[in-house]
């Protein structure tokens, strides 16, 4: 799998991260290819026979695995990306999955297939990643016994909750650092504790992001009607990738500000953001925040290409980040029906369209990318302008200025386990709904403890 002049150099046990080196010790590169800095799941490059790295252009190369399974996900990708592809169901599916660009593989090593994918994170600063597992079943209908009775084992719940936690980072605003969970934290979840564990994807370390629970429900309700609305392929094993931005614009501080259970760090970044972003930024100690800053986004972000557009933004005052966030813990969860989200279970919690403000379109990072380069189309822009109307707005929802101005993404991965099929997906589909009645939970909860502590 790897060239003949790299080695892998394993660390003590209990770390999971193995180096590549060259023959002269120096950290290698395939092409310029590194392992994924912030992946949060699945199968690790250097660690695994298989893995994720990051090609220097900023895209995500997923190795392509033994077969059956990785010649079915070139499959899967190639079919819904065909260039003659005219089923509208697939069209509608390259809006919730990451854009695809054919397979690759470096010029010294044209066997070791990879496929080139979108890096779902590359435009979030400080992107905080949740990788969830999907479905009541996470083996397919041709596994083997053993197969089968190992992915039982691994979470006997898959049956009754639909999804499970694969892994997650969260931005702590706190320390100024991400809190990682592996795979074992998402299996040690049950039914009573489930909302807790999702929550915690939520928790910034000084409050609950509302706001990108919010977001992210919109999301998977877009996914949740391609879901219903189709009934030719079967997912097994497959993932939901949610991710949203922890870095809070600065538009956001002043409420932070007014926070009393903010700590003096957190308030410093504030201010020295607010500074920097009113124009006085050549403060000294703006800078030195500033270059801190850029070093931990590349640190914890491959995607460098957007740690210096935040720079360069951030030197001239621009906001790549400048979407409004609710950090002000008096804004109440605005939950609308059951039959809105398709949720198993919900209770109704107050709504509260006042809070949310709309974004200047001007601020949005996306305006400044080209991404045609890459895509040649604008699945991203059809995406966002998916079925607001018949599927939220008709029911009171949150209008689309409202939900669309914020850093999410929730993106379908992993389709090594997918099949054509005559039916509606119903683990998938059950999977998709309990995870909505689980948020509107989280959100109902916020909004009650918000209640009572202001009564
Ligand atoms: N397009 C993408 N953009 C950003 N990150 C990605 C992308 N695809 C995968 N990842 C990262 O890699 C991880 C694993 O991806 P994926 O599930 O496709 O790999 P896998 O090895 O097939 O997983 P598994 O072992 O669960 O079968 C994800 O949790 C995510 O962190
Ligand atoms: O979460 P863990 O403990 O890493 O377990 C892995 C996870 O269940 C993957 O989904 C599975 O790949 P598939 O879904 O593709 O089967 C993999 O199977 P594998 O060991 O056969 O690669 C498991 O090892």
């Amino acid at each position: 799998m790897m060239k003949s002049s790299v080695t892998l150099e394993e660390l003590p046990p209990g770390s999971d991260i193995v180096l590549l080196k060259d023959s002269s010790g120096h950290k290698a590169h395939l092409n310029g290819c590194v392992p994924l800095s912030h992946q949060v799941a699945g199968h690790k490059y250097g660690v695994d026979k298989v893995g994720i790295l990051q090609h220097p252009d900023g895209t995500v190369l997923k190795q392509v695995q033994p077969p059956p399974r990785g010649p079915r996900e070139v499959q899967f990708y190639n079919t819904v990306f065909a260039e003659d592809c005219s089923d509208p169901c697939l069209l509608d599916l390259q809006n919730h999955i990451p854009k695809y660009y054919g397979t690759w593989s470096s010029p010294d090593n044209p066997n070791d297939l990879y496929l080139k994918l979108e890096d779902v994170t590359s435009r979030f600063i400080r992107p905080c990643i949740m990788d969830v597992k999907l479905g009541q079943r996470s083996y397919d209908p041709f596994a083997s016994q053993e197969k089968r009775e190992q992915q039982i084992r691994k979470y006997p719940l898959m049956e009754e909750i639909g999804f499970l936690i694969l892994g997650m980072r969260i931005y702590n605003l706190q320390s100024g650092t991400f809190d990682s969970f592996n795979q074992h934290y998402g299996r040690s979840l049950v039914k009573d504790t489930v909302k807790d564990g999702l929550a915690k994807f939520f928790d910034n370390g000084v409050f609950l992001r509302k706001d990108a629970i919010w977001a992210s429900m919109h999301r998977v309700r877009q996914i949740l009607h391609w879901f219903t609305s189709q009934n030719q392929l079967a997912f097994y094993a497959s993932s939901l990738l949610f991710v949203y931005e922890g870095q809070p614009s600065s538009s956001s501080f002043p409420s932070l500000l007014r926070n009393p259970s903010v700590d003096d760090a957190v308030m410093k970044t504030a201010k020295l953001l607010l500074m920097s972003d009113s124009g006085q930024g050549q403060e000294e100690e703006a800078n030195q925040e500033g270059a801190r800053a850029e070093n931990e986004g590349a640190e914890h972000n491959n995607n460098t290409e957007e740690a210096t557009n935040y720079t360069n933004q951030r030197k001239t005052g621009y906001h790549l980040c400048g979407r409004d966030y609710h950090l002000n813990n008096s804004v109440d969860a605005q939950i609308t029906t059951t039959s809105e989200s398709g949720g198993l279970a919900s209770a109704p919690c107050e709504e509260d369209n006042t809070s949310q403000q709309t974004v200047d379109q001007k601020q949005s990072p996306n305006r400044n990318r080209d991404k045609s380069a890459l895509t040649g189309n604008d699945a991203e822009g059809e995406r966002k302008r998916s079925s607001w109307t018949e599927e939220e707005g008709l029911k009171g929802g949150r209008g689309p200025e409202n939900t669309e101005d914020l850093e999410v993404e929730v993106r379908m991965i992993d389709f090594a386990h997918v099949f054509p099929s005559d039916s509606h997906d119903h683990g998938y589909v059950y999977g998709l709904k309990h995870l909505l009645t689980v948020l509107e939970q989280i959100l109902c909860d916020a909004a009650q403890s918000s209640r009572s502590s202001t009564s």
